[in-house]
């Protein structure tokens, strides 16, 4: 339905998107994820027709956005990260304004504005001013006058991102019911990789401008396949041991964590037996050992050498 081709975005000699090539299927809910800066915003304006690519193409069914961007605007809203509201005026009548930007009019503009308002739970809130909202109000609004034009695909850029638990859910929950029930198609970006496993079937993963993994949540995990996490409780922390796992062949990632250690190894290492001698050697005492499934979070961390928000 949508798809970038090898786009990238070059800013006054800097590269903010490097070749990124992704595609939304009809009806499918897909996630962008990324630190701080790996340049999802940039992605989605090219996609949205707002920002010129420096090379490569948006499709919309085949035919390029570049060329002909008013047909995308007609079938795509977009959830910008700032709020671009009118505090001055009502819920409602913000609205109002945005619907007859679409050329929404009467009747039907009317129960468009309270099916959306519906939609992100704002309904009772109507008359009131955005000035008297919360942030996380004013995010549902912005996402409300996104909906209003019945659009067949949603990008969100970072909805969640400094706002009360409250909204936080009546976004997921909104996102959920327009994928889910009403079919529309949604390009999620966050760097919450939480929100993406519960939204999202599939997923891209950017980092410096560049996609650097993507697939279903199982695709994802079988990158760490060839690995298992140990999680070691100890009875009290332990400089030496950690030295002198580091040290061991199939142990690849040391990390202390507040009762114990945390061990990326080698599938199948035999490892554990090394782990409890070392320990006995020094002293330590291992109150419990737990092997685990690795998650999305490792995966990035394996992916890039870092945490998502670091
Ligand atoms: N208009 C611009 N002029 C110059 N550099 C820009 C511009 N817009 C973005 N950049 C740079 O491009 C890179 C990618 O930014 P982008 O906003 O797309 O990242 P992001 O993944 O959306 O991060 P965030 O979550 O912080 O918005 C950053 O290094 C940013 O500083």
């Amino acid at each position: 339905m949508l798809e970038t081709i090898e786009l990238r975005k070059v800013f006054k000699g800097k590269t903010a998107v490097e070749e990124v090539s992704l595609y939304l299927e009809k009806g499918e809910s897909v996630g962008l994820l990324g630190p701080n800066g790996a340049g999802k915003s940039t992605t989605i304006s090219m996609i949205s027709s707002l920002l010129l690519p420096t090379s490569g193409d948006v499709r919309l069914n085949g035919k390029s956005v570049v060329k002909n961007p008013q047909d995308i605007r007609k079938v795509l809203g977009v959830v910008p990260q700032e709020i671009a509201l009118y505090n001055e005026l009502s819920a409602y009548e913000n609205l109002k304004f945005f619907g007859r930007i679409y050329k929404l009019k009467g009747n039907h503009l009317e129960s468009k504005i309270q099916e959306v308002l519906e939609m992100v739970g704002l309904r009772e809130r109507q008359k009131e001013l955005i000035k008297a909202f919360s942030g996380g109000m004013k995010r549902r609004i912005n996402i409300a006058a996104a909906l209003l034009h019945d659009p067949q695909i949603v990008i969100m850029d970072e909805p969640t991102v400094g706002i009360d638990p409250q909204s936080r859910n009546h976004i997921l929950e909104t996102v959920r019911l327009l994928n889910r029930e009403k079919g529309t198609t949604v390009l999620y970006t966050s760097h919450y990789m939480e929100e993406v496993e519960q939204l999202c079937n599939r997923m891209y993963i950017m980092d410096h401008g560049q996609i650097i993994a993507s697939g279903t949540q199982d695709e994802l995990r079988r990158i760490l396949s060839g690995e298992d996490t140990l999680l070691i409780q100890l009875n009290e922390p332990s400089p030496e041991l950690v030295q002198e796992l580091l040290v061991l062949d199939p142990v690849r990632q040391v990390e202390e964590t507040e009762s114990g250690l945390k061990l990326i190894v080698t599938k199948q290492s035999g490892i554990l037996a090394h782990v409890v001698q070392v320990a006995e050697r020094l002293s330590v005492q291992i109150v419990n050992i737990n092997v685990y499934t690795p998650s999305l979070e490792d995966v990035f961390l394996q992916l890039t050498g870092r945490k998502l928000r670091d």
